[in-house]
């Protein structure tokens, strides 16, 4: 695709962005760009990134660099560049999430950290809890300090420790035991962060690298950043003229927990002089739901602005309650049957219902699947692991996005779509020049007669654990597991290669086990055609046409309480990923009505009914 000048560039894929968007969009510099649930704030990013690689504004050798905070959000930012950009172009998107970015840096550079924080090249990642730290703490028999402390303080220090003031001496230990103590280094995220941020500040030569490959950063969901990875930011691009781009909407923190900034946004704008834009608009949801969204939203930030909601409502009948069950059985039961008649009344697919829960998803699940089942209905639980990985996770693996199209072209005898991802995905993969004919054509004729081998075996062969093993190693063997390697950073490391490839193909012959064709298997792979359950955590930036929110009340969701912002933010961000409707039910075996919020929403049109009232017709 040839160039456009930045002032003939149009967005793509949407028919409009909103003034300020349009503005945010063309500013040069930093920008900061604050908007509510819907607002397009993952859109604006990826037409940024292609009004940047399609304006020359990012010239090639230069990348841009984007990281989100969930595997699926950086696959799915990506695959949005892919789809608008041709493969030389989107191929210098680059969208990590903060902790795959900091890990490639440690198996990039590791052999540049500084003694004595260098780890051996064999470590293992580790999220170490409260029992790992009390266990470090009685075997050093320190008793000044509990796990929090330490934990926090472990987070908090900067390398190389100064070891005046006992926390200090103490962080050190721990840091000298997971270096040196066991056969391998053992490393959490935070410590890896830690560690890059250290090799950043000692070597010049590395970061000035960095700063060259990437004069454009987008940060996706910044109210979640916390203090450590915005000072690695700050410490790789502060004062290198690259112009970062932050969005993000303070009422949907979630991670304060975790150490996510109270004041992130402003410390951007401080560090990075940045514009601040704010975006009014909601794509998502209809008027009467972003009515109730506000409610919410005024009481979590009463200077808010005044929302345009610009989904159409498609729906008859309730679109916000609360479902009042006066025990557990009833609940499912009534949830089970209410779902199967709108999915068979062909209202809604069953991948566009979300069952959301605050925690212990897999509890729930024994409780819901029996129900669905008795309609015929599959519950996918994303939480689940295949081998050492969660379902999610699996997804927005970039293993997987190589594999599935080549597996659909195989069970399907024509499809354009995954036909069109297999090649960029072979031209990626073997670096080739878009300009050489010869090579491109060799590739075409690769993957056509690999089409043809996967089709043979699964013509043959119908679904069985066997042959889907046999297709998988086929797949790896093709793609040639060495490129994948060199190809994605994340797979450097044997040990991280071979957890998603043994989920891969732990799930891939579990699918095929339990289909009748090949078609199903990968639509049961992909939980297409099953009603997904996961935390409101891992609902994040998605969106459903119907979302059910299991466990309000005040026993199961006990730390929902006026005095606990980060809770009400967690029921804003659930609520605001339904499109058409959002429901919440209550059962009283388990607890009583959240009130005060009750009593928030019902101004708003948010009503609560009687459970058992749900399926009589
Ligand atoms: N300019 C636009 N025109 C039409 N639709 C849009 C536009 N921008 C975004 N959308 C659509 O609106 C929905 C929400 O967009 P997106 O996921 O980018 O919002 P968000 O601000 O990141 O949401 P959240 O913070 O709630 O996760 C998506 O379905 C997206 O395709």
């Amino acid at each position: 695709m040839t160039l456009v000048r930045p002032e003939d560039w149009y967005p793509q894929g949407v028919d409009e962005l909103e003034p300020k968007a349009w503005e945010a969009l063309k500013a040069a510099g930093s920008v900061l760009v604050t908007a509510g649930a819907g607002s397009g704030k993952t859109e604006f990013l990826a037409q940024k990134a292609t009004y940047f690689l399609q304006t020359a504004l990012c010239p090639s050798p230069k990348r841009i660099l984007a990281i989100s905070f969930k595997r699926d959000a950086a696959r799915n930012l990506a695959s949005r560049i892919e789809k608008r950009c041709p493969p030389d172009q989107a191929r210098r998107f680059d969208s990590y999430t903060f902790d795959a970015f900091a890990k490639g840096l440690l198996d990039r550079f590791r052999a540049a950290i500084p003694d004595p924080y260098r780890p051996s090249g064999e470590y293992r990642i580790i999220f170490p809890g409260r029992t790992e730290f009390e266990d470090f703490l009685q075997r050093r028999e320190i008793r000044s300090v509990n796990t929090k402390q330490l934990e926090s303080a472990i987070i908090r220090t900067r390398l190389p420790i100064r070891r005046n003031g006992r926390l200090g001496r103490i962080v050190q230990s721990y840091w000298q035991e997971q270096l040196e103590e066991n056969e391998e280094a053992l490393l959490s995220f935070p410590m890896i962060n830690r560690l890059i941020d250290y090799l950043l500040r000692e070597n010049s030569t590395i970061k000035r690298a960095l700063q060259l490959t990437y004069p454009v950063v987008f940060i996706d969901e910044f109210q979640d950043t916390t203090d450590t990875q915005f000072q690695l930011i700050r410490e790789a691009f502060e004062g290198s003229g690259a112009a970062l781009t932050a969005v993000g909407d303070d009422k949907q923190q979630i991670m304060a927990w975790a150490g996510a900034m109270h004041d992130g946004f402003e410390r951007f704008q401080d560090a990075f002089t940045a514009t601040h834009f704010s975006l009014v608009s909601n794509w998502r949801s209809h008027p009467e739901l972003v009515r109730i969204q506000q409610a919410i939203a005024s009481r979590i930030d009463p200077t808010i602005e005044e929302i345009e909601a610009r989904g159409t409502k498609t729906v008859a009948g309730h679109i916000a309650a609360i479902w009042d069950f006066s025990n557990r059985e009833e609940e499912a039961a009534t949830i089970g049957a209410w779902v199967s008649q709108e999915i068979f009344s062909g209202e809604v697919k069953p991948h566009n219902i979300a069952l959301l829960v605050r925690m212990k998803p897999n509890e729930v699940e024994e409780e819901i699947r029996p129900e669905l089942a008795r309609h015929g209905l599959r519950l996918r639980n994303e939480a689940r692991a295949v081998g050492d990985i969660p379902i999610q996770d699996l997804l927005g693996e970039d293993l997987t996005e190589i594999f599935l199209p080549l597996l659909r072209l195989g069970a399907s005898e024509r499809d354009a779509s995954s036909w069109n991802t297999a090649l960029r995905n072979f031209q990626y993969l073997e670096a080739a020049d878009p300009q050489n004919d010869f090579k491109q054509q060799a590739i075409q004729q690769n993957l056509e007669s690999f089409v043809r081998v996967l089709r043979g075996i699964m013509r043959r062969n119908p679904p069985t654990r066997e042959i889907a093993d046999e297709l998988a190693c086929q797949l790896l063997e093709k793609v040639d597991e060495d490129k994948l390697r060199q190809a994605f950073p994340f797979y450097r490391r044997q040990r991280d290669f071979d957890r998603v490839w043994g989920g891969f193909r732990q799930l891939l012959t579990k699918c095929a086990e339990q289909s009748p064709t090949w078609s199903q298997a990968i639509d049961e792979f992909v939980g297409y055609g099953q009603i997904p359950l996961m935390t409101i955590h891992k609902s994040k930036g998605l969106e459903f046409h119907t979302m059910i929110f299991l466990g309000l009340d005040n026993q199961s969701w006990w730390s929902l309480s006026p005095d606990k912002p980060q809770e009400l933010n967690a029921f804003f961000v659930a609520f605001t990923r339904a499109e058409q409707r959002a429901f919440f039910s209550l059962s009283r075996e388990h607890g009583r009505p959240v009130t005060w919020l009750e009593n928030l929403l019902e101004p708003a049109g948010m009503e609560r009914i009687h459970g058992g009232s749900l399926t009589e017709s």
